[in-house]
């Protein structure tokens, strides 16, 4: 039921993203000078809406909310004819009025215990407004610990990808805006690190690049790292075309949001990967609407996740 319902969820935001992508995109600076768009907007309201119809009683964290839509009408009124077309059927969202209230059920604070959604409604904006890659990222998390994640990826390959799994259940894709049979996913096997091939963040303000430069030399890569915006990283290497995703802080006091790595947390340890922080511990889901209890992030496949990790203490001495 969850896995419908968040699957038919990120598909119908992912449609939206990819019909604003055809056109021309403009964006708003949020407070902390990142950008937002009417995509970012709308993939929250239609998917937040389709979680209240399911479980209402289920609280969401999600990444925006309706502050600049409330202000600006004009803004507003774009982001109502995305949502009305991408879900015209919707009960929760027959008013524009309804809008509002959709966007800013994303503001739990998370908690411990119990369920509650991660919700990034495109993550990757940069990439988004750049035509490279950007992902609708949903994840169910229960009592700390994610459950459920599902992962639109509209330009992963010549189908896009509709990526998902379920604890112990296995990681599946999917051509994104087709009905089909999931297949199942995996890690590609590797025998030593030095076949390996990183996936890396396009912004160095984001993950310390020049480190992890020196880190790949140190296990023996040669391989040059793809470089891809948003949750689309783990997804490659949940499908084996990499095999080593690092985000190293760039600032120490950043904390890393959850709903920027619930959903791909999952997808890595059902496709037989293993994701720590810099110091070994798993994420904790549970802190709140940040990782406040982790730095950085280490994903890998098992067989050399710990290789890495020494790596990356060593490097970081
Ligand atoms: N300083 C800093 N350090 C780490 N992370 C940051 C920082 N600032 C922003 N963000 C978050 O990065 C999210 C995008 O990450 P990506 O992996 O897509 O970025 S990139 O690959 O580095 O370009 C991006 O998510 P979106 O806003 O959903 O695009 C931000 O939540
Ligand atoms: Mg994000
Ligand atoms: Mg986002
Ligand atoms: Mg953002």
């Amino acid at each position: 039921m969850e896995l419908q319902v968040a699957k038919q969820a990120v598909r119908t935001a992912s449609k939206l993203a990819h019909t604003v992508a055809q056109h021309h995109i403009s964006s708003i600076s949020k407070s902390d000078q990142s950008p937002v768009t009417v995509a970012d907007f709308g993939a929250q309201a239609v998917i937040i809406s389709a979680l209240k119809q399911a479980f209402p009683g289920d609280p969401v964290v999600g990444e925006e909310d309706a502050a600049a839509l409330r202000a600006d009408d004009t803004l507003a009124n774009k982001v109502w004819a995305l949502v009305k077309e991408a879900a015209p059927h919707d009960k929760n969202l027959s008013e524009r009025t309804n809008l509002f209230a959709a966007i800013d059920a994303g503001n739990y604070a998370g908690s411990a215990k119990g369920r509650q959604w991660a919700l990034d409604p495109i993550d990757g904006t940069k990439g988004f407004l750049r035509g490279g890659q950007y992902a609708v990222c949903l994840a169910l998390i229960v009592d700390s610990r994610v459950e459920l994640g599902v992962i639109g990826c509209p330009n992963l390959g010549p189908r896009g990808g509709l990526f998902s799994a379920v604890r112990g259940k296995g990681a599946f894709w999917e051509p994104l805006f087709e009905e089909s049979t999931p297949e199942k996913i995996s890690f590609r096997h590797i025998e030593s690190t030095k076949d390996a091939t990183f996936c890396e963040s396009v912004e160095s303000g984001h993950s310390a690049l020049d480190t992890q430069l020196k880190i790949a030399q140190s296990l023996g890569i040669s391989n040059p790292p793809v470089q891809m915006d948003s949750q689309a990283k783990y997804c490659s290497l949940a499908k084996g075309d990499a095999d080593i995703y690092l985000r190293l802080p760039v600032r120490m006091d950043y904390e890393e949001k959850i709903w920027d790595h619930a959903a791909g947390n999952i997808l890595i340890t059902e496709a037989g990967g293993v994701v720590t922080d810099m110091n070994g511990n798993l994420l904790d889901f549970g802190k709140g609407r940040t990782l406040k209890d982790n730095k950085g992030v280490i994903a890998a496949a098992k067989s050399i996740h710990s290789d890495v990790l020494k790596a990356v203490q060593k490097a970081l001495l």
